[in-house]
């Protein structure tokens, strides 16, 4: 077979995240007509970075059409740690905000770990904050980082029950790979955790029924890496240069993720690609965290957002 023939089932995440926002939709909806609850989601954005400036303009603009409060906050480049935690403890205090969010990364000389712990666990939309980590760890409700629950959410909808599978997360950050494992944990995979350091790392890919690629780094796992049959998650978003040589010449650049696609696909049994997989549903997740969010700030028990 040669090496772009995709034999894998596509897992597509954009459609399944349009159906969660609408489900998200609907459920808002609803809050706000049975108990006069606004779910409302505060964004703040330090500095200037391009890529999160276009993260955060989507987060508004996705809020606002699910029928969401939506509140951005654009401080410069040059605002001091405390700054930002007095914004936060404003948004803290503000009945009328259910999530606050910090896009990251933040600029260098604010640290992000004293910054992420400042937000109220309960508003902790993004699942950071080291309270939420802990309430994950030993399985009591909480707030579950976005990308995660988005990841597991297609996994659950690709191969129904997880339980007794090989799952195998490459990356251990915290705000994917150690969450991802309490969440495959909880669903009853073997977990393995693995990383740039990890002794033949191939040979412990190719173990995986479900492969988590979440490392940051373009394209590293190969086709040769992975089990026939297995499923990929790529949690990948790199910019590289285009592939047309003029293109790239002129700066133009595109998406891939930490798995080669065309060499993976060629043996999964199903791979979600870049873009257009795990990415999307990142901000659908967090609009479901703000509505559950909303609900529990109100003693409202939250509806099933499942499929
Ligand atoms: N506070 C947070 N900061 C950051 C997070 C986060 O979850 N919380 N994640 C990323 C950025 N991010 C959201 O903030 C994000 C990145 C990418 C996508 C996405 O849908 N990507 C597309 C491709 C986009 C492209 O072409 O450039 C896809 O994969 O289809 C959504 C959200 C870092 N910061």
């Amino acid at each position: 077979m040669a090496e772009n023939d995709a034999r894998a089932r596509i897992i597509d995440g954009k459609a399944f995240a349009a159906g969660l926002v609408e489900r998200v939709t609907a459920a808002s909806a609803s809050l706000k007509t049975d108990h006069g609850v606004i779910p409302g989601l505060a964004v703040v954005i330090v500095g200037e970075d391009p890529a999160s400036q276009i993260y955060v303009r989507n987060k508004g603009e996705r809020t606002r059409e699910a029928g969401m409060r939506s509140d951005t906050h654009r401080l410069p480049e040059t605002t001091t740690q405390a700054e930002l935690l007095a914004l936060i403890a404003d948004l803290n205090a503000d009945d009328g905000i259910h999530g606050i969010l910090v896009q990251l990364p933040l600029p260098a000389g604010i640290d992000s770990t004293v910054v992420l712990d400042a937000i109220d666990p309960d508003k902790d939309v993004d699942g950071f904050h080291v309270v939420n980590a802990g309430r994950l760890a030993v399985g009591l409700p909480g707030m579950v980082p976005c990308t995660p629950l988005g990841s597991v959410m297609l996994l659950k909808d690709a191969l129904g029950d997880l339980s007794g599978l090989n799952a195998v997360i490459v990356g251990r950050s915290n705000i994917v790979g150690k969450p991802m494992a309490q969440l495959l944990l909880a669903q009853n995979c073997t977990v393995t955790i693995a990383h740039s350091r990890s002794h033949d790392l191939p040979a412990i890919c190719r173990e995986a029924d479900i492969l988590v690629a979440a490392v940051g780094r373009p394209e590293m796992i190969k086709g040769d890496w992975i089990k026939p049959g297995a499923t990929i998650i790529d949690v990948g978003i790199n910019r590289v240069p285009s592939a047309d040589p003029v293109k790239a010449a002129e700066g133009k650049t595109r998406v891939v993720g930490d798995v080669a696609f065309a060499q993976a696909a060629a043996v999964a049994g199903a791979i979600t690609p870049v873009p257009g997989g795990v990415g999307p549903m990142t901000i659908a997740c967090l609009l479901a965290n703000t509505y559950v969010a909303a609900c529990r700030a109100n003693s409202v028990t939250p509806v099933s957002l499942d499929a």
